[in-house]
């Protein structure tokens, strides 16, 4: 695995303090810095400087990858997308005397929110497993988190791209693909990005340039992420044939897509509620937890039965009506009382841990949020001599709009050499503080805001296309270059 994020660092506590946001409320449920892009840089280069070093720091032979998939929802272009990738990495291969990528890659680009580099990642797993003819594969996960500046969001942004290579005999973990468990259900306007957006003039009024600010309500979405995420979990344990105990009693370690910090935390705590609510009654604990936060233990078990249809619900409801109502409302009581139990601290405490505190400093990377929290989780198991060997490690990935995708994963016994070779920390070691009118000026596109954070050792847009006519067209097309 290999990482890139943008220099351009916003710490939280300062933002907090530009904004008036409490800093006490930010770190404990967001984070403390994101990543913003440079003028100079967009998701397809931030994913070429990503290939490029996981190319290098495995020393990889360009011409065994047989697969290059890109996962991202901060595409700039509706037609090519893997392929602009591939083109800056051959150009700058080819300048180190290296060999190009392979001439038979195959380049596809997935989309479905921050879940476009799962299934990225089961494409490629699909292509090891039965046509690459030992042939490997690269997922690359690439994305720009950004919301209006004063929305709810804002604090929840983040920019970077996280490279895995896929192979058959794997250096890092296994991923059991026959027990994933999948889920999807259309949520109408949960985190959407429609273009027309850009076409209605009030909206066009009150944006400074163009931008990829995505149509969100705070709460529709974070009911969006536990109801989902718990029907993937559910149809991983029916294929894995455990029960939901037994699920959180022997896992080692669990990774969630991360929004923010709280999202796998209040996810983790709901799906551990559930999981009380389902084992035999009576449970003592579940019963005491009840108890605790005055909510009835059989409507909690009826609620766990639920499949809701939230966007069935907002329809019914009418045009103009608010984002659908809160559809487990004992369920996330109980786990509010949950998330503050010891049992679920030492839970926490235990398998949640690695690599939580380094991706503080990410915030949202979308689809690179999953992956590179599990790049931060064996790197620094790897520095705080943590055994993974055989570990049982889950994925949860979500993307909005819904789907979610629970995946097991096994830590291979010679996981250290290829920890070691992630780079995770050095890669967030390229950091320059902004301040709040640099800041507010890159976010509100201002061309001529000064950085002083040039680019190195990763590839930059050199300029963009303007001619339209007749017998050639590039406007708007990028041309790419690579900065030693
Ligand atoms: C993180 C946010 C929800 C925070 O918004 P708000 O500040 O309005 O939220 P809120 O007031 O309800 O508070 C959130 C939680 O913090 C708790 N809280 C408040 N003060 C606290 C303190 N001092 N210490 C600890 N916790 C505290 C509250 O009790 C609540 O928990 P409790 O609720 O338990 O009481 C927001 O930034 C947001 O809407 N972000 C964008 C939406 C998003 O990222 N959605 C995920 C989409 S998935 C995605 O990544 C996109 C994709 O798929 O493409």
């Amino acid at each position: 695995m290999s990482l890139y994020v943008p220099q351009p660092r916003v710490p939280l506590q300062a933002w907090c303090e530009w904004t008036g946001n409490s800093w006490d409320k930010v770190q404990a449920v967001v984070g403390r810095s994101f990543r913003r892009p440079a003028p100079y840089e967009d998701a397809y280069t931030m994913a070429a400087t990503a290939v490029l070093r996981l190319i290098r720091q495995y020393n990889l032979d360009p011409r065994n990858i047989g697969q290059l998939a890109l996962g991202t929802e901060s595409s700039k272009d509706n037609s090519a997308g893997a392929v602009i990738v591939r083109g800056m990495v051959d150009r700058e291969l080819q300048r180190m005397g290296l060999p190009r990528l392979s001439r038979q890659l195959e380049v596809p680009e997935f989309k479905h929110a921050c879940l476009g580099g799962v299934y990225a990642l089961k494409s490629a797993l699909r292509y090891v497993a039965f046509d690459a003819k030992g042939k490997q594969a690269i997922v690359v996960c690439s994305d720009i988190a950004e919301y209006e500046r004063g929305s709810s969001g804002e604090q929840t942004q983040g920019a970077g791209a996280v490279a895995m290579l896929v192979e058959a005999d794997p250096k890092l973990f296994e991923v059991d693909l026959a027990h994933a468990g999948s889920a999807s259900d259309y949520r109408g306007p949960d985190f959407r990005k429609p273009f027309a957006r850009h076409f209605d003039q009030d909206y066009g009024q009150r944006s400074k340039r163009a931008h990829d600010f995505p149509v969100f309500s705070g709460k529709y979405s974070t009911f969006a992420y536990l109801d989902e995420t718990g029907q993937a979990v559910d149809a991983m344990l029916e294929r894995l044939g455990i029960s939901d105990l037994d699920f959180i009693n022997g896992a080692e370690g669990l990774f969630f897509h991360r929004p923010y910090h709280m999202m796998p935390l209040q996810a983790l705590a709901f799906i551990y509620a559930r999981a009380l609510a389902r084992a035999p009654q009576p449970n003592a604990e579940f019963q005491a937890l009840c108890g605790q936060g005055g909510v009835s233990p059989e409507g909690v078990v009826e609620e766990c039965r639920n499949k809701p249809d939230l966007f069935g619900e907002f329809v019914r409801l009418g045009a103009g009506a608010d984002a659908a109502q809160e559809p487990h409302p004992l369920t996330t009581k109980l786990s509010g009382v949950v998330r503050k139990s010891p049992a679920f601290q030492q839970l926490l405490a235990t398998r949640v841990k690695l690599g939580t505190d380094w991706a503080m400093e990410l915030g949202n990377l979308y689809t690179a949020a999953l992956p590179a929290w599990i790049a931060a989780g064996f790197e620094q198991a790897l520095e705080n001599g943590v055994e993974l060997a055989n570990a049982k490690l889950y994925a949860i990935g979500y993307g909005s709009g819904d789907a979610s995708e629970a995946i097991p994963l096994k830590a291979v016994p010679h996981w250290r050499e290829a920890a070691g070779k992630i780079g995770f920390r050095k890669s967030l070691a390229a950091a320059t503080d902004l301040s709040q009118q640099q800041y507010e000026d890159l976010h509100d596109g201002k061309h001529d805001v000064v950085l002083d954070c040039p680019p190195s050792d990763q590839f930059k847009i050199a300029r963009t296309g303007s001619t339209y006519e007749a017998s050639f067209q590039d406007l708007g097309v990028d041309y790419y270059e690579f900065v030693p």
